[in-house]
């Protein structure tokens, strides 16, 4: 159950629009408030778009709702970890532009990281207004995924946004836009909100690069539903997808359960069905290669998530020895 009768009477349920370090921004219809966290929740844990009920008077986080999707990723820098970056999406909205930026691989990553969340992905694909035909661009999105929803749409034109997007962002829905530099997020989200956000180049960045700046980053849109834009949301990586992974390329793992040996890697043992389904011509090399790429991506950069997990475990312990041997040592007299 999610909420109970008593929780009904006194909590309030709001939904999250920042998250600070020691402190949430969350709103409901009629107000924004600043939210402080209870002693027994991170600020990790919570994510944009995450729904809570907050104690009444000076404003503290009762507690989180359950989610029903969020997007995660391998978190930067030194110390490997998994990073939330946004709950309760409906649809991760893909973009990418009819250019050098096209990508099959990057589609199928994010098509991965968005299903491996619970969340739909569709493809977008932007500036078909630059070149003669984007049809074959087309075609590429949708074969991502089996029934891929797949549309050429020209940014800048917010009539044609609105209209095209408008099934996905109606009242009660919540998207993000996912893509690299450059492909047209900021225009998209212009159009489906009617505000002009900050560029990349505006949004202010420290010198290794993190954006520092936290601007609002759950914006209403004109079709009703909600525009999740984080910084993390820009640089989506890769991890513990596999799941994910499986479902883009569903032919794939489920041929793989015919093969002979149940540790098959593919690579021509006998018995391997998926090596028969290329020799037929039935399946497609190319994604067989890029099947097994990201399987391996996210193989390695799940291992080095438990080897970190691992080893804070063992350095928590020694820290937490060392601090009870020098308080015993201080305990004692003389
Ligand atoms: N002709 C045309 N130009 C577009 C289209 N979409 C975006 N642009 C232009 O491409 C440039 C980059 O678009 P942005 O919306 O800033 O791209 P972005 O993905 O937000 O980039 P970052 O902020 O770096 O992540 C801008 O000059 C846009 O006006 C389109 O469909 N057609
Ligand atoms: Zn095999």
């Amino acid at each position: 159950m999610q909420l109970s009768i008593e929780e009904v009477e006194t909590l309030a349920p709001m939904r999250v629009i920042e998250v600070h370090r020691d402190r949430v921004v969350a709103m409901d219809e009629t107000q924004t408030r600043q939210l402080a966290l209870p002693g027994d929740l991170n600020a990790g844990d919570i994510a944009v778009g995450d729904w809570l009920l907050a104690e009444p008077g000076p404003g503290r986080v009762a507690r989180v709702l359950e989610r029903r999707s969020v997007l995660s990723r391998r978190a930067s820098g030194h110390r490997i970890r998994n990073q939330l970056i946004a709950a309760n999406l409906n649809t991760l909205l893909v973009v990418t532009s009819c250019n050098a930026d096209f990508s099959l691989p990057r589609l199928e990553r994010y098509a991965a990281l968005a299903l491996e969340g619970d969340c739909d992905p569709i493809f977008i694909i932007t500036k078909p207004d630059l070149i003669e035909d984007p049809a074959p661009y087309l075609a590429k999105a949708q074969s991502v995924i089996q029934n891929a929803i797949a549309m050429t749409l020209n940014a800048r034109d917010h009539a044609a946004v609105q209209e095209a997007l408008g099934p996905w962002c109606g009242a009660g829905q919540t998207v993000a836009l996912a893509g690299s530099s450059g492909v047209g997020k900021s225009t998209l989200a212009e159009a489906l909100t009617g505000e002009k956000l900050e560029t990349a180049d505006a949004r202010s960045a420290d010198a290794k690069g993190r954006h520092t700046t936290t601007a609002r980053s759950l914006m209403p849109m004109l079709t009703g539903g909600w525009l999740i834009d984080t910084p993390g949301m820009r640089e989506l990586g890769m991890q513990d997808a596999a799941s994910g992974i499986d479902v883009v390329f569903a032919e794939f793992a489920e041929l793989a359960a015919q093969c002979k040996f149940r540790d098959c890697a593919h690579e021509g043992e006998p018995g391997c069905a998926i090596g028969a389904a290329i020799e037929a011509g039935t399946l497609d090399a190319g994604r067989l290669q890029r099947w097994k790429k990201l399987r391996l991506e996210d193989a390695h950069n799940s291992a080095s998530l438990a080897e970190a997990r691992a080893r804070d475990k063992a350095f928590g312990k020694v820290i937490r020895s060392t601090q009870a041997h020098s308080k015993r040592r201080k305990g004692r007299p003389g």
